[in-house]
């Protein structure tokens, strides 16, 4: 498979040795310096470049009739005319704030904690996510779409705040700290007791893994899909 990386930076770089390994080819590397190229070369592009751009980039994928996977984040504004331009296009597109398979796993157990607790209003929801010090967005992605998801599942929350408590508000903390690739911590507490589910990622292999699969996943394929539809969990 050719395969575009349009941003080349920590991920792309992560992204382009496990596509190497599992036998495709790097027609592309797009970064700042670099933004004017033929998308055409490529069967597939996955974008993880930063928030301003992915939106651009996705688009010229789209008009241009190649499936694109984006993991960028803080860029979700834009996410229903990115939907309407694929279908308008009968194009193909993923968007995950997450590609892990572990943090895929990690969503899964928050919506049934979320289901489970919702008849519980003695437990307050928060949040904690730790990310490296070059990161661009707050919350993280990750953070958003967790807390969407109770949100979805447990009546007791209307909206997610950074950095603010509030009635029916999930708060979320974030903190940057040098080298830490992602780490996500949810805590339920009452009076008497507290319960934390975590997901800490070691690394970035796993995220750029699941790009990749996703990527081999879409060829062929018409629509908007999650890493549900790629992993078959949930
Ligand atoms: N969904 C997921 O699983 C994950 C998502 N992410 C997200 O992916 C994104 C990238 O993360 P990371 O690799 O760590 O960030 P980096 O800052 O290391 O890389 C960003 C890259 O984007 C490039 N860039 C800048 N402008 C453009 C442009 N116009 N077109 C294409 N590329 C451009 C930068 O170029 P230059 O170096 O020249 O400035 C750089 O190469 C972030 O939004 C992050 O939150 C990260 C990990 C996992
Ligand atoms: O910027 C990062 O590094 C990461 N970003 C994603 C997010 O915003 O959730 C995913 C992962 O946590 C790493």
């Amino acid at each position: 498979m050719k395969i575009a990386l349009l941003g080349y930076g920590k991920m792309g770089k992560t992204i382009e040795q496990i596509a190497i390994n599992r036998g495709h080819e790097i027609v592309l590397k797009i970064d700042k310096d670099n933004t004017d190229y033929d998308i055409t070369l490529a069967d597939v592009a996955i974008d993880f470049s930063i928030p301003n751009v992915a939106f651009n980039n996705i688009s010229n994928c789209l008009n241009n009739g190649v499936p694109v996977i984006s993991g960028t984040t803080g860029w979700l504004d834009n996410f229903n005319n990115a939907v309407n331009l694929c279908n308008d296009k009968k194009g193909a597109f993923i968007y995950a704030s997450n590609f892990s398979l572990g943090v895929n796993i990690f969503f899964e157990m928050n919506k049934y904690l979320a289901k489970m607790m919702s008849n519980l209003k003695q437990y307050n929801v928060s949040m904690e996510e730790i990310h490296h010090t070059q990161k661009l967005d707050a919350p993280s992605g990750t953070a958003i779409s967790l807390a969407n998801d109770i949100i979805s599942n447990n009546n007791n929350f209307s909206d997610w705040k950074l950095n603010e408590n509030g009635e029916n508000i999930i708060p979320i903390t974030a903190k940057r700290i040098e080298d830490v690739p992602g780490t996500h911590t949810i805590t339920y507490a009452s009076e008497v007791d507290t319960i934390t589910i975590d997901h800490v990622a070691h690394n970035r292999q796993g995220f750029a893994l699941g790009a990749v699969i996703a990527a081999e996943w879409i060829i062929g394929k018409t629509g908007v899909f999650t890493m549900n539809d790629v992993l078959n969990i949930g």
